[in-house]
């Protein structure tokens, strides 16, 4: 299904492309595409939150391959310059994630477990931005310990610092969105491969695709709308927006919101960066 020039596609539809991708046919890796997955969303973070004014980044991972991107994410992140943390409180022993854990260990890069965070100080104050990498499109239910004391202080009430959600913001439902409307609220989704029907309930200003690995024959198998990658970009910004040569709706490169390209934030103020303006307001979405 596309909307507003991009497809949104089911948590049924996301596994059998995952699956496809996978198989003989096409004859990745789940190692390759993790790699390029959290290389996007280190990538979309960095665009949207740079290190000179976001330098503190804290990674939740979970125990799939959502926790796997953002362990990818924690590695790019050091080596582009931030201060990184990790909880990682349900580690999968496989050879995959030891490694992806190993490697985070010989750059010194800090693990914190999920009691600490629970009974430490307000996360706005011990780092800058959030990565939710904890649940992707095979999260079903109501979310288990130790996985739900780390949503609740990503949720509203507790005044967050911003969170980037990689593919779905968890604890939201795949298919439906933020069904409660009491969900998270991120600044930023960086949605991998297109964007999960739930993210069409996804209402903060930054929302990225990334994951560029996908061939052609099957986005045209499955019927993706995706954005465009410009250059060696990992990732793309959508919106729904008129191309400067008009023509029907496209996508633009560069910071956007609502339709109008924004300043980019590499160029404004720690400050005006740190505060992109109309977060989740809800008021002037005309689309309502
Ligand atoms: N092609 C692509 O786009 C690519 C996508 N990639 C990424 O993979 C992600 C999908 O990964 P995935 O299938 O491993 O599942 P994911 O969502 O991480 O979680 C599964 C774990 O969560 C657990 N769990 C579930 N519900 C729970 C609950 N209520 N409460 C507590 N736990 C719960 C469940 O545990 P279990 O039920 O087994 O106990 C299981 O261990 C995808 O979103 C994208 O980020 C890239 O890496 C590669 C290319
Ligand atoms: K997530």
């Amino acid at each position: 299904m596309a909307d507003d020039g991009v497809s949104f596609v089911s948590a049924a539809q996301a596994k059998e492309i995952d699956e496809k991708l996978m198989g003989p046919e096409f004859g990745f890796s789940i190692d390759q595409l993790m790699e390029l997955a959290g290389l996007s969303v280190a990538s979309a973070l960095c665009e949207v939150y740079p290190p000179r004014s976001h330098s503190r980044v804290l990674v939740l991972c979970g125990p799939g391959n959502n926790g796997g991107d953002g362990l990818v994410a924690a590695r790019h992140l050091f080596h582009f310059g931030y201060e990184v943390e990790v909880c990682y409180p349900k580690r999968t022993d496989r050879p995959i994630y030891n490694g992806l854990v190993t490697q985070l260990s010989t750059l010194g890069i800090p693990f914190v477990d999920a009691e600490t965070l629970r009974g430490g100080d307000p996360l706005v104050t011990t780092c800058d931005v959030v990565v939710d990498a904890l649940f992707g499109f095979s999260f079903t239910g109501a979310p288990r310990a130790p996985f739900d004391a780390l949503l609740e202080l990503l949720n509203p009430h507790n005044s967050p610092p911003p969170i980037v959600a990689v593919d779905i913001p968890s604890g939201w439902s795949v298919d439906e969105g933020d069904e409660s409307g009491e969900g998270m609220r991120p600044e930023l989704l960086v949605s991998l491969t297109a964007p999960k029907l739930g993210a069409k309930t996804f209402k903060g200003p930054h929302h990225f695709v990334g994951g560029r690995f996908v061939p052609p024959a099957i986005a045209e198998e499955f019927e993706l709308v995706l954005p465009q990658y410009m250059g060696s970009d990992q990732c793309a910004r959508v919106s729904g927006l008129l191309t400067p040569g008009g023509g029907g709706f496209g996508f633009i490169k560069g910071p956007t919101m609502g339709g109008v390209l924004m300043k980019s934030p590499a160029n404004e103020s720690a400050e005006e960066a740190k505060r992109p303006p109309g977060y989740w307001d809800t008021s002037s979405d005309e689309d309502e």
